[in-house]
């Protein structure tokens, strides 16, 4: 909508069948001719398919899908590239800020993740049937999974780059422990965030609408990659 100061829309890249009504549609190799910055907006696949080749062609890239990072190859080919320079979103969380400064401070003990979502969307391709089904039939909240950051950013790739994004700010994939709750009648999203170490203690709760569009995806979060964009078009941080 142009509400952005200091950045414009040059074009979206998108692989739907059926072009997004009124926006201006390019391609890949347009995109990174065009453009300042490439907003990965797009799943795990897209940013270990097209992340190195934006950065490698001098264009910026902000990054959404955190969880393709749990990838050692992904994460050197995006953090030692040449060029562009490499930004994440914060996403669907907030405290990332005082886990990375309370990191400085000699570092986090341990820190956890719990997310909450409707169960039916955390149906995942690898699930067997009976495991889908005990989602869709579910009546009390399921813990699904429990396990390292890495582990659970990669078997939800569409719900818990959370996850990965909390793992990065505290600098080890291991030191962070996630787990995914089903819910049949959560109505919010929910993440909890919890870190211990030399700097303090600390708790985060964030609850937020799903999108209507994409239930996976928290309704906020275009709005954080918004905020992001302002912030790297050298706009005001604090709005
Ligand atoms: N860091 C965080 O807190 C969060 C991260 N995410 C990430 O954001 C991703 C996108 O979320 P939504 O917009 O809700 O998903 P969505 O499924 O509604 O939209 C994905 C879009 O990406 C496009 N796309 C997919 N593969 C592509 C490719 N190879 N090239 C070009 N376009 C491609 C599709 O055409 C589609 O329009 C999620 O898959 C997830 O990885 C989502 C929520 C929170
Ligand atoms: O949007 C959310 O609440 C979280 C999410 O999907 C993700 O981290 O992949």
């Amino acid at each position: 909508a142009g509400s952005v100061a200091g950045a414009d829309l040059v074009g979206v890249v998108h692989a739907d069948p059926v072009d997004p009504p009124g926006l201006p549609v390019i391609g890949f190799e347009e995109a990174i001719g065009c453009s300042d910055l490439v907003v990965e907006c797009a799943g795990q696949p897209a940013l270990r398919s097209y992340g190195p080749r934006v950065l490698r062609a001098g264009v910026d890239l902000l990054v959404v899908s955190t969880g393709a990072l749990v990838d050692d190859e992904l994460f050197t080919s995006l953090t030692e590239a040449d060029g562009g320079k490499l930004s994440l979103s914060t996403g669907a969380i907030g405290g990332l800020d005082m886990v990375v400064a309370a990191t400085g401070m000699g570092g986090l003990d341990r820190a956890t993740l719990t997310t909450t979502k409707r169960a039916v969307s955390l149906i995942q391709p690898w699930m067997s049937e009976a495991e889908a089904r005990r989602l869709t039939s579910a009546r009390e909240p399921i813990e699904l999974m429990r396990g390292s950051a890495r582990t659970i950013a990669s078997a939800f790739p569409k719900s818990a780059n959370v996850a990965a994004s909390l793992a990065l700010a505290v600098g080890d994939w291991e030191r962070v422990e996630a787990a995914v709750v089903a819910d049949p009648n959560a109505e919010l999203t929910s993440h909890v965030i919890t870190a211990e170490g030399g700097a303090g203690s600390y708790r985060f709760e964030v609850r937020n609408h799903p999108s209507a569009e994409t239930p996976t995806t928290s309704g906020v979060v275009p709005h954080a990659v918004l905020r992001a964009i302002r912030s790297l078009a050298g706009g005001t941080v604090f709005r």
